[in-house]
C-alpha cells in the first residue's frame, strides 16, 4: 500500500487528522526514564501505544535522536511502530536537501534504514535534489512550503513574479514534482491564511500541518483553511503539548495517560471543527 493510500485509510478508520509528533527531550522525561540507556525508546514507545488510536500518523523528528547519538533507538522505535501499529503512517521529519548523489543516501536512510512511509524534504536545491526520494514510488515526499516559524517569512514571503515564493513552491510540487501522486507539503497552522492559499493551489494533496499546541496555532482556523474536498487532507501535528502533558492534579495519571488525554482532546477538537462527533 502506498503512503497516500495508507494515510487516507488512517484518516477514515481512526476518524482522526492528528499526527503525534515524537520529539523526545530527555530533560522533560519522567524521573524513572532519565539516565536509562533505552530511555528515549521507552518514552516514545509508551507515547505511541497510548495515543495510537487517536492518531492518523506519527512523526519522529530525527534531530532529537541524532543529537544524543540515539539513532539506534530511533531505528528500534520505527520498527516498533511498523510492527505494532502498521496501519499508521510513519513520517520521518528530517527536512533533507542536497545534491542528487547525496540525496540518494538520505533517501536510503529514510526509507531503508528507518523504513519510513514518508520523509520531509527542503525544496531549496530544486528538482534534482528531490528526485532520488521520488524513486521510492510507494513512499511519501513531503516538501517544506510555508513553515510554521516566524522566520519562514524571510524567504517564503519574497515576491517573485507578483506572488510569494511559497505559492511558487506549492504550484511547482503540484504541477511538476507530483507525477506519482506521492507528494505532500508542509504548511504551518500558525498561518491559516497561507494554508487556505496553498489548499486552493494543490487540490486534495496531503498537507503536514505543524503549529497547533506549543506553537499556539488555532485549530478552528486550521481546519477551515486546510481541509480538502473530503473534509480531511491534513496531518495536523502536535508534539510537545502531547508528549509533556501535565498529569491532572491528584488524579494519579501517568505521563502516558496524560499524553493520551491531550491527544484525544486534540483529535476531538479537530473533529468538532470538521462537523464530526467526538470519540
Ligand atoms: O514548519 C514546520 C515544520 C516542522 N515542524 C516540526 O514540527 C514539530 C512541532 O512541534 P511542537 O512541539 O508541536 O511545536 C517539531 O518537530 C518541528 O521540528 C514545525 O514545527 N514547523
Amino acid at each position: 500500500m502506498s503512503f497516500t493510500e495508507k494515510l487516507s485509510s488512517a484518516w477514515r478508520t481512526r476518524n482522526s487528522l492528528l499526527c503525534v509528533g515524537l520529539d523526545p527531550d530527555v530533560s522533560r522525561f519522567p524521573a524513572h526514564l532519565q539516565g536509562r540507556p533505552d530511555g528515549i525508546f521507552e518514552f516514545c514507545k509508551s507515547i505511541v501505544d497510548a495515543t495510537a488510536d487517536a492518531a492518523c500518523s506519527f512523526k519522529p523528528q530525527i534531530a532529537y535522536f541524532a543529537a544524543l547519538r540515539a539513532e539506534d533507538q530511533l531505528e528500534a522505535l520505527c520498527k516498533y511502530i511498523r510492527t505494532h501499529h502498521p496501519d499508521l503512517p510513519l513520517v520521518l521529519d528530517a527536512k533533507r536537501g542536497d545534491i542528487g548523489a547525496t540525496a540518494e543516501q538520505y533517501a536510503r536512510e529514510a526509507f531503508e534504514r528507518y523504513d519510513a512511509d514518508a520523509v520531509t524534504v527542503n525544496p531549496y536545491m530544486g528538482a534534482d535534489s528531490v528526485a532520488p526520494y521520488m524513486e521510492w514510488q510507494d513512499r511519501g515526499v513531503i516538501v517544506l512550503c510555508r513553515t510554521s516559524n516566524p522566520g519562514g517569512s524571510d524567504l517564503q514571503f519574497m515576491q517573485v513574479d507578483g506572488r510569494p515564493l511559497y505559492q511558487h513552491v506549492a504550484r511547482l510540487v503540484a504541477e511538476k514534482w507530483n507525477r506519482n501522486g506521492q507528494c505532500g507539503l508542509v504548511v504551518g497552522a500558525t498561518f491559516p491564511g497561507e494554508l487556505a492559499q496553498v489548499r486552493a493551489i494543490v487540490g486534495d494533496m496531503p498537507l503536514l500541518v505543524p503549529g497547533i499546541g506549543a506553537q499556539g496555532g488555532d485549530i478552528a482556523a486550521t481546519v477551515a483553511a486546510g481541509r480538502d474536498g473530503h473534509g480531511a487532507g491534513m496531518m495536523i501535528n502536535s508534539s510537545r503539548a502531547i508528549l509533556y502533558a501535565q498529569p491532572l492534579a491528584g488524579s494519579g495519571e501517568t505521563f502516558d495517560q496524560a499524553a493520551r488525554r491531550v491527544a484525544c482532546e486534540t483529535r476531538d477538537a479537530i473533529n468538532r471543527e470538521r462537523g464530526l462527533a467526538a470519540g
